[in-house]
């Protein structure tokens, strides 16, 4: 079983990834970017404010590709439980917003990114969402780079809700403006009862 986990920078992602990492040992625990040699070219694009958007999604994307084929699907082909601390779904809503803010001419960039996916992706079986506004997420994660401006989360964020109306089974809401004791428990309650189903 695959189940993701996304939200906005500084939604607690990481936070809640690594405390799952004490309930379940034996999973496969991984993330976007990756640290392959792709994930070091996405990390060099995401600092430079020049960078050309479209070939950023294709960077992206290719840490993605190289990503599945090199962890995800061999440790579904193995049984195990993967959790990813963030994964397809970070592309259709950032560079969704991304690409909806330059002068590429792409007219629906959201769903242009998900076509891009649909060819090779492997959809996730879960996506645990952690809910927080744009204000609260930028201050958390310390307002450092381009992604984090105010205006641009708040796109990101009405992107994420477009893609839970669109598939409102898969994802699971979890408020993360609440202490980080209790959007961990409240993760892990999700994903037990995932898991057990
Ligand atoms: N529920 C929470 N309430 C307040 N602060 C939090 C909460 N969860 C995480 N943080 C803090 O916010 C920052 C970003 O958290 P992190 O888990 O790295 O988020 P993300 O991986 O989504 O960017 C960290 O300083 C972390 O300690
Ligand atoms: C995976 C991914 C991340 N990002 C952005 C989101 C973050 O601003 C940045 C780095 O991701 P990450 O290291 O997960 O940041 P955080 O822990 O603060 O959420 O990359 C995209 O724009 N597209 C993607 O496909």
């Amino acid at each position: 079983m695959l189940i993701t986990l996304e939200g906005l920078d500084g939604s607690g992602k990481t936070t809640v990834w690594e405390a799952l990492q004490d309930v379940y040992p034996d999973a496969t625990f991984t993330r976007e970017p990756t640290d392959s040699w792709y994930g070091e070219a996405v990390a060099r694009s995401m600092g430079d404010s020049e960078a050309d958007p479209l070939a950023e999604l294709f960077l992206y994307t290719a840490d993605h590709a190289n990503h599945l084929s090199e962890t995800v699907r061999p440790a579904l082909a193995d049984g195990d439980l993967v959790v990813s601390d963030r994964y397809s779904d970070s592309r259709f809503a950032y560079q969704g917003a991304t690409l909806a803010r330059t002068d590429a001419d792409i007219k629906r960039p959201l769903e242009y990114v998900r076509g891009i996916h649909a060819a090779f992706s492997r959809p996730p079986d879960a996506t645990i969402y952690l809910d927080l506004d744009p204000e609260t997420a930028a201050e958390r994660a310390g307002r450092t780079d381009k992604f984090e401006r105010d205006g641009y989360l708040a796109a990101v964020r009405d992107n994420y809700e477009r893609l839970i109306d669109a598939e409102p089974g898969r994802f699971h809401r979890v408020d993360a403006t609440r202490a980080p004791e209790d959007v961990v428990a409240r993760v892990e309650e999700v994903v037990a009862g995932l898991v057990d189903r």
